[in-house]
Protein backbone atom coordinates (compact mmCIF):
# COMPACT_ATOMS: atom_id res chain seq x y z
CA UNK A 1 0.00 0.00 0.00
CA UNK A 2 3.35 2.40 0.58
CA UNK A 3 2.77 5.07 -2.41
CA UNK A 4 6.41 6.59 -3.73
CA UNK A 5 7.06 10.07 -2.37
CA UNK A 6 9.40 10.33 -5.43
CA UNK A 7 12.98 11.58 -5.88
CA UNK A 8 12.67 14.95 -3.88
CA UNK A 9 16.48 16.46 -4.22
CA UNK A 10 17.60 15.31 -7.06
CA UNK A 11 15.33 17.90 -8.83
CA UNK A 12 16.17 20.31 -7.01
CA UNK A 13 18.37 23.79 -7.66
CA UNK A 14 20.71 24.95 -5.39
CA UNK A 15 19.18 27.03 -2.89
CA UNK A 16 19.33 31.30 -4.25
CA UNK A 17 22.28 33.32 -2.94
CA UNK A 18 20.93 34.79 0.56
CA UNK A 19 20.63 37.92 1.55
CA UNK A 20 24.03 40.13 1.33
CA UNK A 21 22.74 40.84 4.93
CA UNK A 22 23.72 37.61 5.88
CA UNK A 23 27.63 38.38 5.74
CA UNK A 24 27.28 41.21 7.97
CA UNK A 25 29.24 40.82 11.21
CA UNK A 26 25.94 40.38 13.26
CA UNK A 27 25.09 36.72 11.08
CA UNK A 28 28.48 35.66 11.57
CA UNK A 29 27.84 35.23 14.93
CA UNK A 30 24.30 34.68 15.31
CA UNK A 31 21.60 32.77 13.45
CA UNK A 32 18.39 35.06 13.60
CA UNK A 33 15.30 32.49 13.61
CA UNK A 34 11.62 33.45 12.73
CA UNK A 35 8.94 31.22 14.76
CA UNK A 36 5.21 32.07 13.85
CA UNK A 37 2.79 31.07 16.10
CA UNK A 38 5.23 31.17 18.56
CA UNK A 39 2.94 32.44 21.16
CA UNK A 40 1.13 28.99 20.57
CA UNK A 41 1.17 25.81 22.49
CA UNK A 42 4.37 24.13 20.17
CA UNK A 43 5.94 27.32 19.40
CA UNK A 44 6.07 28.69 22.58
CA UNK A 45 7.93 25.37 24.07
CA UNK A 46 10.40 25.89 21.17
CA UNK A 47 11.17 29.26 21.44
CA UNK A 48 12.25 28.38 24.93
CA UNK A 49 14.77 25.38 23.60
CA UNK A 50 15.78 27.97 21.37
CA UNK A 51 16.54 30.50 23.16
CA UNK A 52 18.40 28.38 25.41
CA UNK A 53 21.54 28.69 22.94
CA UNK A 54 23.14 32.03 23.19
CA UNK A 55 24.06 32.45 19.33
CA UNK A 56 20.13 32.43 18.66
CA UNK A 57 17.88 35.49 18.11
CA UNK A 58 14.73 34.30 18.12
CA UNK A 59 11.33 36.71 16.68
CA UNK A 60 8.28 35.68 16.96
CA UNK A 61 5.25 36.47 14.81
CA UNK A 62 1.84 35.52 15.70
CA UNK A 63 -2.09 37.53 15.49
CA UNK A 64 -2.46 35.53 19.03
CA UNK A 65 -5.54 34.02 17.57
CA UNK A 66 -4.81 30.94 20.15
CA UNK A 67 -1.84 31.58 21.18
CA UNK A 68 -1.14 34.36 24.15
CA UNK A 69 1.90 36.39 24.78
CA UNK A 70 1.92 34.74 28.84
CA UNK A 71 3.23 31.94 26.95
CA UNK A 72 6.70 33.91 26.06
CA UNK A 73 6.24 36.30 29.16
CA UNK A 74 9.81 35.08 30.18
CA UNK A 75 10.99 36.25 26.83
CA UNK A 76 9.41 39.62 26.31
CA UNK A 77 12.40 42.61 27.29
CA UNK A 78 15.15 39.85 26.13
CA UNK A 79 17.58 41.38 24.16
CA UNK A 80 17.79 38.51 21.61
CA UNK A 81 13.84 38.06 21.49
CA UNK A 82 11.20 40.11 19.64
CA UNK A 83 7.55 39.79 19.58
CA UNK A 84 5.97 40.64 16.28
CA UNK A 85 1.65 41.20 16.05
CA UNK A 86 1.51 40.05 12.84
CA UNK A 87 -0.55 37.66 10.79
CA UNK A 88 0.63 35.21 8.10
CA UNK A 89 -1.85 36.25 5.71
CA UNK A 90 0.16 39.45 5.15
CA UNK A 91 3.29 39.40 3.96
CA UNK A 92 6.55 39.79 6.32
CA UNK A 93 9.92 40.89 5.58
CA UNK A 94 12.73 40.01 8.16
CA UNK A 95 15.85 38.92 7.66
CA UNK A 96 16.17 35.60 9.28
CA UNK A 97 18.59 32.58 8.65
CA UNK A 98 15.26 29.76 9.12
CA UNK A 99 12.28 29.94 9.72
CA UNK A 100 9.87 27.46 12.27
CA UNK A 101 6.17 28.43 9.84
CA UNK A 102 3.70 26.89 13.01
CA UNK A 103 1.21 29.59 12.60
CA UNK A 104 -1.94 28.21 11.26
CA UNK A 105 -5.76 28.16 12.32
CA UNK A 106 -7.94 25.48 11.23
CA UNK A 107 -8.91 27.28 8.05
CA UNK A 108 -7.91 27.80 4.79
CA UNK A 109 -6.05 31.12 5.70
CA UNK A 110 -3.01 28.29 6.42
CA UNK A 111 -2.06 27.89 2.61
CA UNK A 112 -2.07 31.44 2.20
CA UNK A 113 0.58 31.74 5.04
CA UNK A 114 2.53 29.18 3.68
CA UNK A 115 2.75 30.90 0.85
CA UNK A 116 3.71 33.86 2.45
CA UNK A 117 6.70 32.84 4.53
CA UNK A 118 7.46 30.49 1.20
CA UNK A 119 7.81 34.11 -0.10
CA UNK A 120 10.29 35.35 2.17
CA UNK A 121 12.29 32.38 2.39
CA UNK A 122 12.80 32.75 -1.29
CA UNK A 123 13.72 36.16 -1.14
CA UNK A 124 15.82 36.07 2.30
CA UNK A 125 17.20 32.70 1.21
CA UNK A 126 16.49 31.08 4.90
CA UNK A 127 15.58 27.70 5.58
CA UNK A 128 12.14 27.03 6.15
CA UNK A 129 10.25 24.50 8.13
CA UNK A 130 6.56 23.40 8.24
CA UNK A 131 4.83 21.42 10.89
CA UNK A 132 2.47 19.12 8.84
CA UNK A 133 0.51 16.76 10.50
CA UNK A 134 -0.66 13.36 10.99
CA UNK A 135 -4.15 14.54 9.58
CA UNK A 136 -2.69 14.26 5.80
CA UNK A 137 -2.90 10.57 6.31
CA UNK A 138 -7.24 11.34 6.74
CA UNK A 139 -8.53 7.90 7.96
CA UNK A 140 -5.90 6.03 7.00
CA UNK A 141 -5.87 2.59 5.40
CA UNK A 142 -2.00 1.65 6.36
CA UNK A 143 -0.78 1.09 10.24
CA UNK A 144 1.15 2.37 11.33
CA UNK A 145 1.54 5.15 9.07
CA UNK A 146 4.54 5.70 7.25
CA UNK A 147 5.65 9.15 5.27
CA UNK A 148 4.91 7.33 1.76
CA UNK A 149 1.31 7.01 2.50
CA UNK A 150 -0.62 9.11 0.47
CA UNK A 151 -3.50 9.06 2.73
CA UNK A 152 -7.44 8.76 2.82
CA UNK A 153 -8.83 12.23 3.06
CA UNK A 154 -12.51 13.17 2.58
CA UNK A 155 -12.25 16.72 0.54
CA UNK A 156 -15.45 17.78 1.78
CA UNK A 157 -15.95 16.93 5.14
CA UNK A 158 -15.85 18.81 8.07
CA UNK A 159 -12.18 18.22 9.08
CA UNK A 160 -11.19 18.80 5.38
CA UNK A 161 -10.28 22.46 5.63
CA UNK A 162 -7.85 21.59 7.86
CA UNK A 163 -6.58 18.15 6.33
CA UNK A 164 -5.88 19.58 2.80
CA UNK A 165 -4.86 23.00 3.68
CA UNK A 166 -1.84 21.07 5.37
CA UNK A 167 -1.60 18.85 2.20
CA UNK A 168 -1.44 21.91 -0.31
CA UNK A 169 0.73 23.58 1.84
CA UNK A 170 3.25 20.62 2.06
CA UNK A 171 3.06 20.98 -1.83
CA UNK A 172 3.80 24.50 -2.12
CA UNK A 173 6.80 24.02 -0.10
CA UNK A 174 8.04 21.03 -2.01
CA UNK A 175 7.14 23.28 -5.78
CA UNK A 176 9.32 25.99 -4.20
CA UNK A 177 11.86 23.70 -3.39
CA UNK A 178 12.19 22.46 -6.91
CA UNK A 179 11.20 26.14 -8.68
CA UNK A 180 13.60 28.17 -6.68
CA UNK A 181 15.73 26.13 -4.66
CA UNK A 182 14.50 27.10 -1.21
CA UNK A 183 15.66 24.58 1.74
CA UNK A 184 12.52 22.98 2.94
CA UNK A 185 11.67 20.83 6.26
CA UNK A 186 8.58 18.98 7.12
CA UNK A 187 7.27 17.54 10.12
CA UNK A 188 4.47 15.41 10.39
CA UNK A 189 3.07 16.01 14.10
CA UNK A 190 1.14 13.20 15.53
CA UNK A 191 -1.24 14.63 18.54
CA UNK A 192 1.37 16.55 21.04
CA UNK A 193 0.12 17.37 24.39
CA UNK A 194 1.80 19.02 27.35
CA UNK A 195 1.69 22.18 29.44
CA UNK A 196 0.62 24.86 27.78
CA UNK A 197 -1.87 23.71 25.48
CA UNK A 198 -5.38 25.70 25.48
CA UNK A 199 -7.29 24.36 28.23
CA UNK A 200 -10.98 24.54 26.27
CA UNK A 201 -9.60 24.05 22.61
CA UNK A 202 -11.63 20.81 22.21
CA UNK A 203 -8.48 18.34 21.61
CA UNK A 204 -8.76 15.17 23.84
CA UNK A 205 -5.79 15.27 26.48
CA UNK A 206 -6.65 18.99 27.21
CA UNK A 207 -10.48 17.91 27.43
CA UNK A 208 -9.97 14.86 29.74
CA UNK A 209 -7.81 16.80 31.79
CA UNK A 210 -9.58 20.09 32.43
CA UNK A 211 -12.76 17.49 33.14
CA UNK A 212 -11.32 15.35 35.95
CA UNK A 213 -9.66 18.61 37.69
CA UNK A 214 -13.33 20.32 37.47
CA UNK A 215 -15.04 17.24 38.21
CA UNK A 216 -16.87 16.83 35.38
CA UNK A 217 -17.21 13.79 33.52
CA UNK A 218 -14.68 12.85 30.80
CA UNK A 219 -16.61 12.63 27.31
CA UNK A 220 -15.10 10.01 25.50
CA UNK A 221 -16.67 10.21 21.85
CA UNK A 222 -18.01 7.09 20.30
CA UNK A 223 -17.30 4.00 19.83
CA UNK A 224 -14.10 4.86 21.96
CA UNK A 225 -12.36 2.09 20.70
CA UNK A 226 -10.54 4.98 17.95
CA UNK A 227 -6.93 5.23 18.86
CA UNK A 228 -3.95 7.98 18.59
CA UNK A 229 -0.72 8.15 19.83
CA UNK A 230 0.63 11.00 22.08
CA UNK A 231 3.87 13.05 21.99
CA UNK A 232 4.63 14.98 24.77
CA UNK A 233 6.09 18.51 23.73
CA UNK A 234 9.76 18.12 24.78
CA UNK A 235 10.03 15.59 22.48
CA UNK A 236 8.36 17.12 19.88
CA UNK A 237 10.47 20.15 20.42
CA UNK A 238 13.90 18.14 20.12
CA UNK A 239 12.70 16.47 17.18
CA UNK A 240 11.51 19.63 15.19
CA UNK A 241 15.12 21.42 16.23
CA UNK A 242 16.61 18.34 14.82
CA UNK A 243 14.81 18.00 11.42
CA UNK A 244 15.37 22.17 11.05
CA UNK A 245 19.43 21.68 11.46
CA UNK A 246 19.34 18.24 9.82
CA UNK A 247 20.26 17.67 6.03
CA UNK A 248 16.28 15.95 4.94
CA UNK A 249 13.78 18.02 3.79
CA UNK A 250 11.21 15.13 4.98
CA UNK A 251 8.37 14.83 4.83
CA UNK A 252 9.22 12.89 8.48
CA UNK A 253 6.84 11.65 11.31
CA UNK A 254 7.49 13.16 14.51
CA UNK A 255 5.79 11.20 17.34
CA UNK A 256 5.44 8.83 20.14
CA UNK A 257 4.19 5.52 18.66
CA UNK A 258 2.80 4.26 21.85
CA UNK A 259 -1.21 3.82 20.58
CA UNK A 260 -4.14 4.48 23.19
CA UNK A 261 -7.62 4.11 22.24
CA UNK A 262 -9.87 6.93 23.84
CA UNK A 263 -11.20 4.57 26.73
CA UNK A 264 -7.94 4.01 27.41
CA UNK A 265 -6.92 7.32 27.35
CA UNK A 266 -9.67 8.26 29.62
CA UNK A 267 -9.13 5.32 31.97
CA UNK A 268 -5.47 6.46 32.41
CA UNK A 269 -6.36 10.18 33.57
CA UNK A 270 -9.26 8.93 35.63
CA UNK A 271 -6.40 6.73 37.72
CA UNK A 272 -4.34 9.47 37.93
CA UNK A 273 -6.35 12.93 38.76
CA UNK A 274 -9.52 11.62 39.78
CA UNK A 275 -10.71 8.23 40.31
CA UNK A 276 -13.97 9.03 41.49
CA UNK A 277 -15.05 10.96 38.11
CA UNK A 278 -17.36 9.31 35.41
CA UNK A 279 -16.59 8.71 32.02
CA UNK A 280 -19.83 9.45 29.53
CA UNK A 281 -19.71 7.90 25.82
CA UNK A 282 -20.82 11.23 23.53
CA UNK A 283 -21.53 11.48 20.11
CA UNK A 284 -18.51 11.60 17.69
CA UNK A 285 -17.85 14.09 14.35
CA UNK A 286 -17.78 12.78 10.70
CA UNK A 287 -14.78 11.08 9.42
CA UNK A 288 -13.04 10.62 12.66
CA UNK A 289 -9.80 8.69 11.82
CA UNK A 290 -10.29 5.17 13.54
CA UNK A 291 -6.44 4.56 13.88
CA UNK A 292 -3.33 6.21 14.40
CA UNK A 293 0.09 5.44 14.68
CA UNK A 294 3.24 7.03 13.36
CA UNK A 295 5.88 5.38 11.92
CA UNK A 296 9.01 6.89 12.87
CA UNK A 297 11.95 4.49 11.46
CA UNK A 298 12.98 7.40 9.22
CA UNK A 299 13.18 10.12 12.38
CA UNK A 300 15.19 7.07 14.06
CA UNK A 301 17.28 6.57 11.18
CA UNK A 302 17.50 10.16 9.82
CA UNK A 303 17.70 12.39 12.60
CA UNK A 304 18.54 10.49 15.43
CA UNK A 305 15.45 11.13 17.01
CA UNK A 306 13.09 9.28 19.20
CA UNK A 307 10.55 10.11 21.80
CA UNK A 308 11.72 10.01 25.82
CA UNK A 309 8.94 10.56 27.36
CA UNK A 310 5.87 7.76 27.99
CA UNK A 311 2.49 8.93 28.51
CA UNK A 312 2.20 8.02 31.64
CA UNK A 313 5.01 10.41 32.79
CA UNK A 314 3.98 13.31 30.42
CA UNK A 315 0.07 13.65 31.56
CA UNK A 316 1.70 14.50 35.54
CA UNK A 317 3.47 17.03 33.95
CA UNK A 318 0.80 18.88 32.65
CA UNK A 319 -1.92 18.13 35.28
CA UNK A 320 0.46 20.12 37.36
CA UNK A 321 0.51 23.16 34.51
CA UNK A 322 -3.42 22.51 34.06
CA UNK A 323 -4.01 22.68 38.11
CA UNK A 324 -2.23 25.88 38.53
CA UNK A 325 -4.23 27.26 35.88
CA UNK A 326 -7.53 26.52 36.62
CA UNK A 327 -6.78 27.12 40.36
CA UNK A 328 -7.47 23.21 41.51
CA UNK A 329 -4.86 23.11 44.33
CA UNK A 330 -4.25 19.20 44.77
CA UNK A 331 -5.08 18.27 48.15
CA UNK A 332 -8.64 19.67 46.48
N1 LIG B 1 -0.69 20.14 18.80
C1 LIG B 1 -0.82 19.12 17.96
O1 LIG B 1 -1.19 18.02 18.37
C2 LIG B 1 -0.48 19.29 16.51
C3 LIG B 1 -0.55 18.15 15.68
C4 LIG B 1 -0.23 18.29 14.34
C5 LIG B 1 0.19 19.49 13.81
N2 LIG B 1 0.23 20.58 14.63
C6 LIG B 1 0.65 21.86 14.04
O2 LIG B 1 1.62 22.47 14.86
C7 LIG B 1 1.48 23.89 14.80
C8 LIG B 1 1.33 24.47 16.20
O3 LIG B 1 0.20 23.89 16.82
P1 LIG B 1 -0.19 24.19 18.33
O4 LIG B 1 -0.81 22.95 18.86
O5 LIG B 1 0.95 24.81 19.03
O6 LIG B 1 -1.39 25.22 18.12
P2 LIG B 1 -1.65 26.66 18.74
O7 LIG B 1 -3.02 27.05 18.30
O8 LIG B 1 -1.35 26.67 20.19
O9 LIG B 1 -0.55 27.56 18.00
C9 LIG B 1 -0.74 28.18 16.78
C10 LIG B 1 -0.27 29.61 16.90
O10 LIG B 1 -0.40 30.25 15.64
C11 LIG B 1 -0.99 31.54 15.83
N3 LIG B 1 -1.69 31.89 14.60
C12 LIG B 1 -2.78 31.32 14.06
N4 LIG B 1 -3.12 31.91 12.92
C13 LIG B 1 -2.21 32.89 12.70
C14 LIG B 1 -2.02 33.85 11.68
N5 LIG B 1 -2.86 33.93 10.64
N6 LIG B 1 -0.97 34.69 11.80
C15 LIG B 1 -0.12 34.62 12.84
N7 LIG B 1 -0.25 33.73 13.84
C16 LIG B 1 -1.28 32.88 13.78
C17 LIG B 1 -1.91 31.38 17.02
O11 LIG B 1 -2.22 32.60 17.66
C18 LIG B 1 -1.07 30.44 17.90
O12 LIG B 1 -0.20 31.17 18.73
C19 LIG B 1 0.28 24.16 13.89
O13 LIG B 1 0.77 24.41 12.59
C20 LIG B 1 -0.49 22.84 13.92
O14 LIG B 1 -1.23 22.65 12.75
C21 LIG B 1 -0.09 20.51 15.96
O1 LIG C 1 -13.56 15.23 24.50
C1 LIG C 1 -13.10 14.52 23.59
C2 LIG C 1 -12.35 15.04 22.50
C3 LIG C 1 -11.89 14.16 21.53
N1 LIG C 1 -12.11 12.82 21.62
C4 LIG C 1 -11.57 11.87 20.63
O2 LIG C 1 -10.16 11.93 20.75
C5 LIG C 1 -9.55 11.65 19.50
C6 LIG C 1 -8.51 12.73 19.26
O3 LIG C 1 -9.14 13.97 19.00
P1 LIG C 1 -8.33 15.35 18.99
O4 LIG C 1 -9.29 16.42 18.62
O5 LIG C 1 -7.60 15.49 20.28
O6 LIG C 1 -7.22 15.12 17.91
P2 LIG C 1 -7.21 14.63 16.39
O7 LIG C 1 -6.41 13.38 16.36
O8 LIG C 1 -8.57 14.53 15.83
O9 LIG C 1 -6.40 15.79 15.69
C7 LIG C 1 -5.24 16.28 16.36
O10 LIG C 1 -4.06 15.75 15.85
C8 LIG C 1 -3.56 16.27 14.67
C9 LIG C 1 -3.51 17.77 14.72
O11 LIG C 1 -3.09 18.29 13.51
C10 LIG C 1 -4.82 18.37 15.12
O12 LIG C 1 -4.65 19.76 15.23
C11 LIG C 1 -5.20 17.79 16.42
O13 LIG C 1 -6.42 18.30 16.87
C12 LIG C 1 -10.68 11.61 18.48
O14 LIG C 1 -10.96 10.27 18.18
C13 LIG C 1 -11.86 12.24 19.18
O15 LIG C 1 -13.09 11.65 18.76
C14 LIG C 1 -12.84 12.32 22.71
O16 LIG C 1 -13.04 11.11 22.82
N2 LIG C 1 -13.30 13.19 23.63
Amino acid sequence: MAQSNGDHSSAAKPPPTPSPLRFSKFFQSNMRILVTGGAGFIGSHLVDKLMENEKNEVIVADNYFTGSKDNLKKWIGHPRFELIRHDVTEPLLVEVDQIYHLACPASPTNVIGTLNMLGLAKRVGARILLTSTSEVYGDPLIHPQEESYWGNVNPIGVRSCYDEGKRVAETLMFDYHRQHGIEIRIARIFNTYGPRMNIDDGRVVSNFIAQALRNEPLTVQAPGTQTRSFCYVSDMVDGLIKLMEGENTGPINIGNPGEFTMIELAENVKELINPKVEIKMVENTPDDPRQRKPDISKARELLKWEPKIKLKDGLPLMEEDFRLRLGVPRNN
